[in-house]
């Protein structure tokens, strides 16, 4: 159904709109990305090495993501008003930011869109895609939205309401989380359903599921671009193959995606920053393609 998945304003990832994931799957990713890596891929996403103000964010995260704090971050998302701006506006508000669990770059959010939109636009990927890397970590705006720190913003997600998987990079600082003491939360299923599917579990609360669900009613973008920017952060499934008891047919079509959109999200980032002076005209053109010109965050 090519036009759920290419208009949908209403459209969730449905299992029909990512079929066009398969019917697109030959041009969008079966080839390697081509753009270049100045880095070796060993250099990213090393924790063992990573500094303190990296550790101690994943510590402060695995300890406070609770089931608990998840339902009252998405009660707060629906009653609370933030801010009413376009897209451009969201990423330039979003400069100010620093982001503490991110060993990667220490470049400024903007640069990191743009990097990420440039190399998915110098494969020569659709313009949904190109659009999905650059808006992909607006939803980081949190942190000036009232956030209680950075650890319920930024950093990797995982499942909360089950057992904490050992893929989840360091594992050992979840035996500080109360759920991991809990009689239900700390089984293999807890709160779940075998095969229950993605949709249904809920995911650490963070820019991803944020971003989502502002999007989600607010633009024309396609089921897989929602779905790259709803789980670009969940490693230990799109990296690590973890929640296999958990996830069901309609999740490898998402990973697809999800996987497709890692490696400019992650490789492209290099020391060299992007002019925003001279790529605004062009992205501006196609923000405004995929979003009414203002949207409520
Ligand atoms: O530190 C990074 C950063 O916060 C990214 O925005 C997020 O998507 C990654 O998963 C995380 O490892
Ligand atoms: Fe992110
Ligand atoms: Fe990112």
């Amino acid at each position: 159904m090519p036009g759920t998945a290419h208009n949908g304003r209403d459209l969730d990832v449905t299992s029909d709109a990512i079929d066009d994931v398969n019917i697109l799957k030959g041009r969008l990713w079966d080839e390697e990305s081509k753009f270049d890596e100045d880095k070796d891929k060993a250099q990213f996403r090393d924790y063992e090495a990573a500094c303190d103000r990296v550790k101690n964010f994943y510590r402060e995260q695995h300890e406070k993501q609770t089931v608990e704090f998840n339902i009252k971050a998405r009660v707060d998302f629906k009653i609370k008003k933030r801010a009413r701006m376009g897209v451009w506006e969201a990423i330039e508000m979003l400069n100010t930011l620093i982001d503490e669990s991110d060993p990667d770059t220490n470049l400024s959010q903007i640069d990191h869109l743009l990097q990420t939109a440039e190399a998915i636009r110098r494969d020569g990927k659709p313009e949904w895609m190109q659009v999905a890397g650059l808006v992909h970590d607006l939803g980081k705006l949190l942190l000036l939205f009232g956030s209680e720190g950075q650890w319920d913003v930024v950093g990797d997600t995982f499942v909360v309401g089950c057992q904490f998987s050992d893929k989840i990079i360091y594992p050992e600082t979840f035996a500080a989380n109360p759920d991991s003491q809990d009689s239900i939360y700390s089984t293999k299923y807890g709160i779940y359903q075998p095969h229950c599917g993605l949709d249904n579990v809920m995911l650490s609360w963070g820019h991803d599921e944020y971003l989502y669900n502002v999007f989600k009613d607010q633009s024309t973008l396609p089921a897989e671009a929602l779905a790259m920017i709803r789980y670009h952060s969940f490693y230990p499934w799109h990296r690590e193959s973890a929640y296999s008891h958990l996830t069901n047919d309609k999740d490898e079509k998402v990973l697809a995606a999800v996987r497709a959109f890692n490696p400019y999200d992650l490789y492209s980032k290099t020391d060299s920053p992007c002019d925003p002076v001279k790529l605004r005209p062009y992205y501006e053109g196609l923000i405004e393609k995929f979003f009414p010109p203002v949207l409520d965050w």
